[in-house]
């Protein structure tokens, strides 16, 4: 009964999370570049209960969209037509960017907003090549920006409290990972549009790039270790442009620890059943076998939601633990994986040292092996974007 309690108390605050009293004079001011649909989840929603942050722009090509995403999210600033991104860059009452804009759109905006000196707070996967992800990493060192490609739920305790338990050696050895992100196939609309970014081989989409930073990222960050060879890589075409776009993707990789992991990806499991109309279960599970156990890790990408962490010492009792606060850090039960990130980005713009912060040759890494589950796969790189060919 407390658990349900407790899950209901936290997604009522997880989805309309208390205002604070009062913004700081001060705030960080983030312009928003597009109304994407992830902005509010990522960014306005966790800023609400944020002290130090406003979101006082934002940018979209359609005036009438511009404007309804303005007076929806209470943003004071609009910017809309064709050169509204430059336009908000341009704003000297900016001063940190958010960006959302498809993936192969990236590069761009980032080095633009970068070059205008703003910080950036960067949507996954960083770009749509690991040259262009080294090529923002550069910019924002050179610069003395801050760069933060939002692989955010490794600012959750709970995927921490996992980390801390391989590190611990309680288990031993790591050895194999298998992890998992994959919906169900559902009809165009309830998840993804027929026209969804995702499925545009230009603006940088395929599974692999989009929710397979998922458990990429888990593999990376679990294992601490670097991408040996990915020893093989299946991938189911997407419909509309099957040599390019990859629906699913399943691969075996061997890391330089030895470890070795195997990852699944799919945005759209067929069901099962008669003419597979039952729909699958959503899959974004982490399993982690050690010499002296195995953890398993579910609902890893949204843990706030729920999540459970299964430590399976061998021959001994399993115990089951969920973390959604640290002991001594910030946070709150509801917050979101989002709202920890902003919280870690601010502490980082502040000059304060998160309880969280990423290596800053992430995103090069999680693009080299992107890259490298592409070619294994058979699958094209995604294309350089014209603006790094133009700035190369
Ligand atoms: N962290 C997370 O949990 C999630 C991250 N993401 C990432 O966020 C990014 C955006 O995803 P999502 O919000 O689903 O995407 P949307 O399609 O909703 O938003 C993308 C925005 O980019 C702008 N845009 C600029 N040029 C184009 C173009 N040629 N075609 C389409 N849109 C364009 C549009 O803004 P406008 O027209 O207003 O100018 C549009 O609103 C992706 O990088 C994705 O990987 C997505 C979902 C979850
Ligand atoms: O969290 C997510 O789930 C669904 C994906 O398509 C999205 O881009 C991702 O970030």
């Amino acid at each position: 009964m407390a658990g349900v309690l407790n899950l209901s108390s936290r997604l009522r605050k997880l989805l309309d999370p208390p205002d604070v009293p009062a913004k700081s004079p001060n705030a960080l001011r983030f312009g928003v570049l597009g109304a994407a649909r992830i902005a509010p989840i990522a960014l306005i929603t966790p800023a609400a209960s944020h002290a130090d942050v406003v979101v006082t722009t934002v940018a979209s090509r359609d005036e009438r969209k511009a404007n309804e995403f303005a007076k929806k999210y209470k943003i004071p600033t609009v910017y809309h037509g064709s050169g509204c991104y430059q336009q908000l860059l341009d704003d000297p009452n900016i001063d940190a960017v958010y960006n959302p804009l498809p993936n192969g759109l990236h590069y761009e905006w980032t080095v633009k907003a970068l070059n205008a000196g703003k910080h950036v707070l960067l949507e996954k996967p960083a770009a749509n090549t690991s040259a262009e992800a080294q090529q923002m990493v550069d910019l924002a060192a050179q610069k003395g920006l801050v760069l933060l490609e939002a692989i955010h739920w490794i600012f959750h305790p709970a995927g921490q409290r996992v980390k801390e338990i391989v590190d611990s050696g309680e288990l031993g050895k790591l050895k194999n990972i298998q992890a998992s992100f994959a919906l169900p196939k559902v009809p165009y609309g309830i998840i993804f549009f027929e026209d969804d970014i995702r499925f545009n081989y230009d603006l940088g989409g395929g599974a692999t790039m989009d929710m397979g930073v998922y458990p990429l990222s888990a593999v990376r960050y679990f294992s601490s270790s670097d991408l040996s060879s990915v020893s093989s890589a299946s991938a189911i075409g997407h419909v509309h442009d099957p040599a390019r776009i990859d629906r699913a993707m399943r691969v075996h990789l061997v890391l330089q620890s030895s470890v070795e992991a195997d990852v699944l990806i799919d945005f759209a499991m067929p069901g099962w059943g008669p003419f597979h109309i039952i729909p699958r279960m959503p899959k974004c599970d982490i399993h982690l076998e050690l010499e002296g156990g195995a953890i398993d890790f579910y609902n890893f990408v949204a843990p706030t939601v729920y999540h459970s962490i299964t430590v399976k010492p061998r021959g001994k009792k399993a115990r089951v633990e969920k973390v959604y606060k640290f002991k001594d850090g910030p946070g709150q039960e509801w917050w979101a994986t989002y709202r920890y990130q902003l919280e870690a980005f601010v502490d980082k713009v502040r000059g304060r040292t998160p309880q969280t912060w990423l290596a800053p040759d992430g995103p090069i890494k999680q693009m080299q092996w992107v890259e490298s589950v592409y070619a294994a796969a058979e699958f094209p790189a995604r294309p350089t974007s014209a603006y790094y060919q133009s700035s190369a």
